[in-house]
């Protein structure tokens, strides 16, 4: 059973106060930094708080999937096994959350900071990261008026830091993703979702390794293009390593032509991104708030939906119940027909526990 230990470390000018808090066999860490009253703190600039926090997002994404493909390289994934022998851990899950929470937290204090594994201290200084994407930053003055004037203690960052270990560590390399959410009072409002591996079995002087998607609510999403789908048959992603039979009884359901059985959240929410499947259903339990909210907020941005089973909207605010306890839903488009679609029998077995 997992204690709950606060823990105050005091890093330079700044206290980081983590409290490490236990929701059944889930550690969630929540980190607000707290600036002493003699640190002159000043946005780099006078974006949006939202437009720069996004930016910083996808530039620690970057940084962060540099250090899952050395943790591989080198060979030492520093596996252990958390609640099941199916809900693994690997050097780079910890590494990489270190990263970006200690990068984002020290960047933006007052923002509330969940990640999907335990905060040790940051041993590492090369880990801190402050970057910005110009790519994002650019889009300042397009920012959605809704998140014009957003405070710190209305954000919570969720971190996935590895999404698809299971993947990782069997070598379905490009099953990976390192998943970043940006939640405003409570609301699903901007993502990155970084692939480290993209294009990494395409032969070639000039091929970029890795890619990053990234998207705001009301602004847009870039980094991939959708191709129209096919309106001749039904393809389904859905989770390659956690299958159920309530799964499989969902997916039957609609008798799909194709089922594309891959790993990780964030790869299959940029499976449906691309258009490459009509829907992601998972009719489980196991997915969790970090797993679902920057995938949703990309989905959105461009038309999409991700809900659960029943259709509802995914809370984010910083004391929800973290497993998404009716399964998702995401499309790109008819979402209503495929919810209209799941067997009352499946629905009865997935319920809404906020
Ligand atoms: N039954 C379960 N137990 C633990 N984790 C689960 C789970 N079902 C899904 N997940 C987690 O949800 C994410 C998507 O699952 P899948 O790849 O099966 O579609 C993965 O996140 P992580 O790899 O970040 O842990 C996976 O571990
Ligand atoms: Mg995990
Ligand atoms: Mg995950
Ligand atoms: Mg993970």
């Amino acid at each position: 059973m997992l204690r709950t230990l606060p823990a105050v470390f005091n890093i330079s000018s700044r206290s980081l106060k983590i409290s490490l808090c236990t929701l059944g066999p889930f550690r969630l860490c929540s980190i607000s930094t707290q600036v002493h009253r003699n640190s002159r703190y000043k946005m780099a600039s006078d974006a949006p708080l939202l437009i720069q926090l996004e930016a910083a997002s996808v530039a620690v994404a970057n940084k962060a999937g540099e250090i899952v493909r050395d943790i591989m390289k080198k060979g030492e994934l520093g596996i252990i096994q958390k609640t099941h022998i199916k809900d693994l851990q690997t050097e780079a899950d910890r590494k990489v959350q270190m990263c970006i929470a200690t990068s984002l937290g020290r960047q933006f204090p007052g923002i509330t900071i969940i990640g999907e594994e335990e905060m040790e201290k940051c041993n590492d200084e090369n880990l801190v990261y402050n970057g910005k994407s110009d790519e994002v930053m650019a889009c300042a003055s397009k920012c959605p008026d809704q998140y014009k004037n957003v405070k710190p203690e209305q954000i919570v960052v969720w971190i996935d830091p590895l999404d698809g270990t299971q993947e990782y560590i069997e070598g379905l390399l490009d099953h990976v993703t390192v998943l970043i959410g940006i939640a405003v009072d409570g609301q699903s409002a901007a993502g990155v979702i970084h692939q480290p591996y993209f294009n990494y079995n395409v032969k070639g002087d000039d091929v970029k390794l890795g890619r990053t998607c990234w998207g705001i609510k009301g602004l847009g999403s870039y980094g991939f293009t959708h191709k129209p789908l096919p309106k001749d048959k039904t393809i389904i992603t859905t989770t390659r390593s956690h299958p159920t039979p309530t799964v499989q009884e969902a997916i039957d359901s609609f008798k799909p032509d194709e089922v594309l059985r891959v790993g990780g959240c964030g790869h299959k929410v940029m499976i449906v991104l691309e258009g490459d499947a009509h829907v992601y259903l998972f009719a489980s339990p196991g997915c969790k708030k970090w797993d679902t909210c920057g995938p949703q907020a990309i989905l959105e941005a461009v038309g999409g939906r991700l809900t659960d089973i029943h259709g509802n909207i995914l809370e984010y605010h910083k004391d929800v119940q973290k497993p998404n306890t009716a399964g998702v839903l995401a499309t790109f488009e008819n979402h209503d027909y495929y919810l209209k679609n799941i067997p009352q029998g499946i629905r009865d077995q997935l319920k809404v526990k906020l």
